[in-house]
């Protein structure tokens, strides 16, 4: 099944148009995980632990996870192992996954990125991966290609969520910005793929914390998923990301990851919950943003 039709059916399955971000950080964990050994097979093998114990948390009840490879690439090769075990425990339990790598490269190497990632034969069997746009139309192609072999997705960086992202995605150039003309590359790339839930395996990233160009976008990109981080922590809300979504509810997932894997952390769930009860704090969080997110 096309990857757009089935994250369409994620969040019909679940009702949920949630994805939780996979993002473990050292200092955040909760004491239970915390290794002993500070070395880091020792870290590798807790940052599992606590990725599975919060799928099993959020499992039927998000449309999607996210791992960002970031904190797992951190540890070295032992993260990398943990990168892919969290991987294939997600798939496992029927979650979808879109690996947050933002890759790309020129042609050639963007088609080993997109086997590595995607591919029939991909060690790491994600779903759908994160890419940049910048190295232009070419080094996307390989992506799609393989999107189309194995019914897998890709999320081009079209507005990203952090504060000094306009710096070029703004720019003007031909009387569009940047980030209007990787839109319209994305439209395109999608023409001829589109599946039964009218969207195409090529979505874009835009972030909640830019709600007037999120309008923008969805109109500009009728065909594509939008993945919108950005929601919680960096301060974006349900209000914001409203404009992402189509007349049906469809159309967009939106990212949250500390707010709900760190939601011990919180005040409002510290006292209630905290470390002891951690998994307990997640699931309150998970369904507080799915709550939120069902005008
Ligand atoms: O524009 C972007 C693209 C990606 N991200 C990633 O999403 C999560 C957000 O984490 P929070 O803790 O919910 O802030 C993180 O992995 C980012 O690298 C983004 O924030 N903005």
């Amino acid at each position: 099944m096309n990857f757009a039709d089935q994250l369409a059916a994620a969040t019909q399955s679940t009702g949920s148009v949630a994805c939780v971000g996979l993002d473990p950080r050292k200092a955040s964990l909760p004491k239970k995980i915390i290794p002993v050994s500070d070395s880091p097979d020792a870290w590798a093998a807790a940052y599992t632990l606590f990725c599975r114990e919060i799928i099993d948390v959020v499992a039927g009840k998000v449309a999607c996870v996210k791992p960002q490879s970031a904190f797992f690439e951190q540890l070295g090769p032992a993260g990398c192992v943990s990168l892919g075990e969290v991987i294939s425990y997600a798939r496992l339990k029927n979650v979808l996954v879109i690996v947050d790598g933002k890759r790309n490269d020129i042609g050639s190497t963007a088609t080993a990125y997109a086997d590595a990632y995607l591919g029939q034969q991909s060690p790491w069997g994600g779903d759908s991966l994160t890419v940049s746009p910048y190295l232009g139309r070419d080094s996307l192609e390989p992506f799609v290609e393989v999107c189309d072999q194995r019914d897998a997705g890709i999320f081009v960086l079209v507005k990203t969520s952090n504060p000094g992202g306009g710096l070029f995605q703004d720019r003007t150039t031909d009387g569009q910005t940047v980030y209007q003309s990787v839109a319209e590359l994305v439209r395109e790339m999608n023409e001829g793929r589109v599946g039964k839930c009218g969207y195409g395996p090529v979505g874009a990233v835009v972030g909640a914390t830019y709600p007037q160009q999120l309008a923008e976008m969805r109109a500009a990109m009728p065909t594509s998923w939008i993945l919108i981080p950005g929601f919680g922590a960096q301060g974006g809300g349900a209000d914001d990301v409203k404009a992402g979504f189509d007349d049906q509810r469809l159309g967009a997932v939106v990212n949250s990851s500390r707010h709900i894997i760190f939601a011990h952390r919180r005040a409002e769930y510290a006292d209630s919950m905290g470390e002891d009860r951690w998994q307990d704090a997640v699931e309150a969080a998970t369904i507080e943003m799915n709550q939120q997110l069902s005008w």
